[in-house]
């Protein structure tokens, strides 16, 4: 038998065998539940030609439970697009906490951001526009900042998820969380290259190399939980 067709990336399905299946899991525990900022982000950002690279709202159930048990207060996201994950993240931690988020494309924060506003919540977020790289170096020259993340929640480019990694393992404090999207990259980690779509390729070589790179490290305990597109739990232990 033929070896089945690649699977189209953007279907919302998940990672689940089935539409039905992840339908199922949306419909009976996600949607009912999910803060009503959220559902009028998600429905403003339906609009967008990238809607799918939304963080996926049961993953988002996840990072709420993490951000609760964990008593985030100060917060850093790398890759914020119209700021699903960046809302969630602002509705969550207490009124007092911090989110510094970057992403260098403004323009979809921007469409996101009465949502927010709205939400009461933008108090609590600094936006910063620029490359995530270099924003991360800048922020360690102040020792300051050192350790001194609770969390960290990671969805922007995938070739530099292991230099975003480096820089997250001196800012987030020992006991802290990060947290990677879309480390399944839509199942093609498993796939041999030749099933998977030309403009996935580059992600799903970056990907392999990053979950291999994390199983290794001897900093962190880790998890690939298979929400949404794939969200890795790392916690930093020295
Ligand atoms: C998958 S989207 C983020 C989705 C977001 N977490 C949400 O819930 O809607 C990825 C974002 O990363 C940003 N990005 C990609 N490469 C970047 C880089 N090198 N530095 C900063 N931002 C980057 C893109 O502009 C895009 O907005
Ligand atoms: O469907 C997606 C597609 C892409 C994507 C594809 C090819 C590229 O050359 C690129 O730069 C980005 O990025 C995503 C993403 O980053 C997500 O977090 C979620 C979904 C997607």
């Amino acid at each position: 038998m033929a070896p089945a067709p690649p699977q189209k990336p953007t279907e919302p399905k998940g990672l689940l065998q089935t539409h039905e299946l992840y339908k199922y899991i949306l419909e009976t525990n996600v949607y009912p539940r999910e803060p009503e900022p959220l559902k009028e982000l998600r429905a403003l950002t339906a609009s967008h030609p990238w809607a799918v690279m939304s963080t996926a709202p049961d993953a988002g159930q996840m990072i709420e439970i993490l951000l609760k048990l964990v008593g985030v207060k100060k917060a850093i996201e790398v890759g914020v697009f119209t700021g699903y994950s960046l809302l969630l993240t602002a509705l969550t931690i207490p009124d007092d906490g911090k989110i510094v988020a970057i992403d260098m494309d403004r323009q979809a924060y921007e469409m996101g951001r009465p949502v927010i506003q709205k939400a009461g919540v933008e108090h609590k977020i600094e936006f910063i526009e620029t490359a995530a790289l270099p924003a991360l170096d800048k922020l360690l020259e102040n020792p300051d900042n050192e350790g001194s993340f609770d969390f960290a929640f990671v969805d922007a480019d995938k070739v530099n998820y292991i230099n975003y990694h480096e820089r997250m393992m001196k800012l987030v404090k020992v006991n802290g969380i990060v947290a990677y999207d879309n480390t399944l990259w839509f199942g093609s980690v498993a796939q041999p290259e030749s099933l998977v779509l030309d403009e996935f390729k580059e992600g799903r070589v970056s990907t392999i190399e990053f979950n291999k790179s994390l199983a290794a490290d001897p900093r962190i305990e880790v998890t690939i939980v298979p929400l949404g597109d794939g969200l890795t739990i790392c916690r930093r232990i020295n």
